[in-house]
This record gives structure tokens, C-alpha cells and sequence, in this order.
């Protein structure tokens, strides 16, 4: 079977110099679920730019590829990007929605690239891919927002907005760029659930890159984690001990291990990563 997504030999330099990504491989299994974790500037957004195609690698060795296409080789994207993005949901930082739109123009917008140019121009939506976004409005909680402007939405609510986007498009992969990172704790635990239910229920792969171990040791089996741009550990999330931290972080692993949460006390509460989270008032799928 075919890697969700694969990494080979990635080099990232900056015109600057700054050597952002150094020799990334990297396996994902289809239906994994995996943290990206790192200090600040550790090259977690440059990665997952990388892999969304939406930034070029160093020439050379380098590929990306999701679902065996191809996202870039040899310092090139393929021009077939649009084709390879339309399996792919983003749920990145700057969300990407439109601020004067109505939420549900705005997941629909995930339809756009399986619809006839003509109609994508004119902004017209069959009931059934309306009825589509308002399920999957419902399913991120918050269908009563649907007819708002993107911009009168919380931060929480424009992340489940965009994963409402992702769901709608029919993403097979999720890529998350630090989606809880200006989020409070409430929110951030919605918007974390709601992707471990896109992977756990429907299967989708998701990469999510997160400040903090402890959530992803809470939801997310496998951690990869980066240090000034290479890999230093990908293993289970469970192995990540405080030792190991400080071991491949030195004096950084503070701002990784959290807001004064110790490992041990959230490994006492973490959940077992089979254990559905939605036993609280989150609303299921149908
Ligand atoms: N456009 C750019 N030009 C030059 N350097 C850059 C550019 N973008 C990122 N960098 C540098 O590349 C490194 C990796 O940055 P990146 O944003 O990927 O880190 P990060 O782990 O996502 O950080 P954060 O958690 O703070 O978002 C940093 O040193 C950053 O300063």
C-alpha cells in the first residue's frame, strides 16, 4: 500500500541561509494519526508547507509524495498540485477562510474543486453539497453559525470551520498547523477532538503540529518531533518521557513540556489513544 505520505532527502534553505529542514525522511501510514511537535522555529511550518506543496525544497534528492503522487522533486513542485492538494485538507494558522463570507459558503468552498468551472465561478451549490456542509457543520458543532460572517467567528470556531471544509472536500489527508495554538483550553480540546474523530471514524491520516507534548500524548499516537530542522525522535507519543525531552531538547524542552503540566500527571489522565473522546457533549456523525 501506498504511504499516506512520504518524505525523502528534504533540505529546506532559506535565502537567508537559515537552514530550516535537513534531511527529512519521513513514512505515514495511511489512518495514522501524528504530532509534529518542536520548539518554536524548529522547521514544523516549513514541513507541513512542504508537504502541502506550497513550498519548494532545496534541488536535489528531495521528494514528497502523498497518496504515491508526486508534491515535489528535485526542488520543484510537480505542476500537478492541484490535483494532489484536492485529497488534502489544510487547517492551517492563517485558516484561509473568507472573513466577509458566510460560514457555509465558506465550507462549501471544499466542493469547489469537484464542481464544473462554470458553476464554481457563479458561487451556485446543488442542495446536496449544501446539505453536505451543513452536515459537517454540524458534526464540528456548529451548525447554528452557518449563515454568520467568517469574521464574527471565534478563533475555535473558524479552526472547526475549516476542518467543516476539509470534511466537505472529501480530504483523505488532514494537515494541521498548530490549530489550538491561540485557542483556550475548551477550544482547543474541541478542535483537537474533532480531528482525532476524523481519523478514528473516518479514517483520515492527519499531521497536526502542536507546542505541546502533552496533548500529543493525549491524542495522538506517534510523535514526530523536530530539532532545528531534523528529526530526533519518531516513535510512540507514550515513550516521550521528560528524560528524552531534555535529553534531545537540552534547555528547550521546558517550552515543549507545557505550561507546568507535568509528564506524569498527564500521563495519569491521558487516555488510551483507542478510547473515543466524544463521550461529551460533542455532536457524532450520523
Ligand atoms: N521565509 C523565511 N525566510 C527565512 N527564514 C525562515 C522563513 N520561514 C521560516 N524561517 C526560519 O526557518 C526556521 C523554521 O521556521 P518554522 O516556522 O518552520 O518553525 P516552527 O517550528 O513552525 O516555529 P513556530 O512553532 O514558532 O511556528 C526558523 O528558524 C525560521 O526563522
Amino acid at each position: 500500500m501506498d504511504a499516506a505520505i512520504r518524505v525523502r532527502a528534504l533540505d529546506k534553505t532559506f535565502a537567508n541561509g537559515r537552514k530550516a529542514l535537513q534531511g527529512i525522511d519521513l513514512d505515514i501510514h495511511p489512518g495514522e494519526m501524528v504530532a509534529l511537535i518542536g520548539a518554536s522555529g524548529s522547521g514544523k511550518s516549513t514541513l507541513l508547507r512542504h508537504l502541502a506543496g506550497l513550498m519548494a525544497a532545496d534541488g536535489g534528492t528531495g521528494r514528497v509524495e502523498l497518496g504515491g503522487r508526486v508534491v515535489q522533486e528535485d526542488g520543484r513542485i510537480t505542476r500537478d498540485i492541484r490535483r494532489v492538494r484536492a485529497g488534502v485538507g489544510f487547517v492551517f494558522q492563517q485558516f484561509n477562510l473568507v472573513d466577509r463570507l458566510p460560514v457555509l459558503v465558506n465550507v462549501l468552498a471544499g466542493a469547489l474543486h469537484r464542481m464544473p468551472a462554470w458553476r464554481s465561478l457563479l458561487r451556485r451549490f446543488s442542495r446536496e453539497e449544501r446539505q453536505r456542509a451543513t452536515e459537517a457543520l454540524r458534526r464540528v458543532g456548529i451548525a447554528d453559525c452557518c449563515h454568520q460572517r467568517a469574521s464574527t467567528l471565534s478563533g475555535g470556531q473558524q479552526q472547526r470551520a475549516a476542518i467543516a471544509r476539509a470534511m466537505v472536500q472529501g480530504a483523505r489527508v488532514i494537515l494541521a498547523d498548530e490549530p489550538i495554538a491561540s485557542l483556550d483550553p475548551e477550544s482547543s480540546r474541541r478542535v483537537m477532538d474533532i480531528l482525532r474523530r476524523l481519523n478514528q471514524e473516518d479514517g483520515c491520516t492527519v499531521v497536526v503540529s502542536l507546542h505541546q507534548v502533552n496533548v500529543a500524548m493525549k491524542y495522538c499516537p506517534r510523535t514526530v518531533a523536530l530539532h532545528q530542522g531534523r528529526v530526533v525522535y519518531d516513535g510512540p507519543s507514550a515513550a516521550l518521557t521528560p528524560a528524552l525531552l531534555r535529553e534531545l531538547y537540552g534547555a528547550e524542552a521546558d517550552e515543549i513540556l507545557s505550561l507546568g503540566d507535568s509528564i506524569s500527571s498527564l500521563q495519569e489522565r491521558r487516555e488510551p489513544a483507542a478510547t473515543p473522546s466524544w463521550a461529551d457533549p460533542l455532536p457524532r456523525a450520523a
